[in-house]
């Protein structure tokens, strides 16, 4: 959407949240060529930044470790602007990311099948499903984090649907949200509201 040579998109930075293999990486990636705006995938950061991959940052310096950069990357990227950031499944879960990240911008949530998730990443390299039974252990991680998941900001299910139309749903969703604030804000301040798009 162009006008007058300014970008208008519902919001100018936004999360996606959820658990492995539900698409975040992907559908970010597509959710920010729609909306012109930057990306960063914290997982990638990190491997970038420590010079080594998910699996050897568990494997040599342990999930602790793992964790610790993550909140450090979630420190930077809420001071970014004009971005999509892709979290790993567990960057959400920590509260004090969680509460960053929320102060920050909308935290849209993918969500999937334990059965999805397991097909969409039995040939990957996630440490935590490195087990002998990953669909039960994809199970048992997705219960016990689905009540951390639901204080996202927006929804939105991954399950057999093209990521086309999961991007189409996520822009419609934070239009909507937008709308919302907005309403919120003008309400609060006793004025008729105007066009409030973010726009560059
Ligand atoms: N809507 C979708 N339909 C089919 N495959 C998908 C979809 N979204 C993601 N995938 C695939 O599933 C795998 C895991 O996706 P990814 O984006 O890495 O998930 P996450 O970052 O949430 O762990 C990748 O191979 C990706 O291409
Ligand atoms: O859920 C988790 O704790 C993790 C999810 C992974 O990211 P994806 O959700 O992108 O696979 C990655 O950060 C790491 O393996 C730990
Ligand atoms: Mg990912």
């Amino acid at each position: 959407m162009f006008s007058s040579g300014l970008i208008e998109r519902p919001v100018s930075w936004v999360a996606l949240a959820g658990f492995m293999g539900t698409g975040k990486s992907r559908i970010g990636w597509e959710l920010s060529r729609a909306l012109a705006l930057h990306f960063v995938d914290t997982d990638k950061l990190i491997t970038r930044v420590v010079g080594k991959t998910i699996p050897e940052v568990f494997a040599q310096e342990g999930e602790g470790y793992f964790r610790a950069c993550e909140h450090e990357v979630v420190h930077r990227v809420t001071r970014l602007e004009h971005a999509v950031i892709s979290l790993g499944g567990g960057t959400f879960i920590q509260e004090d990311n969680r509460r960053q990240l929320l102060e920050r911008g909308p935290v849209v949530v993918l969500w999937a099948t334990p059965e999805t998730v397991y097909q969409r990443t039995k040939h990957s390299d996630r440490p935590l499903l490195r087990v002998e039974d990953p669909l039960s252990t994809i199970r048992s991680m997705m219960n016990e984090r689905e009540p951390v998941y639901r204080q996202g900001t927006i929804h939105v299910h991954s399950d057999g649907r093209p990521s086309e139309e999961i991007v189409e749903e996520i822009i419609e969703r934070l239009w909507a949200w937008a709308d919302a604030q907005h309403a919120w804000a003008a309400q609060g301040e006793g004025t008729a509201g105007g066009d409030h798009r973010a726009a560059d």
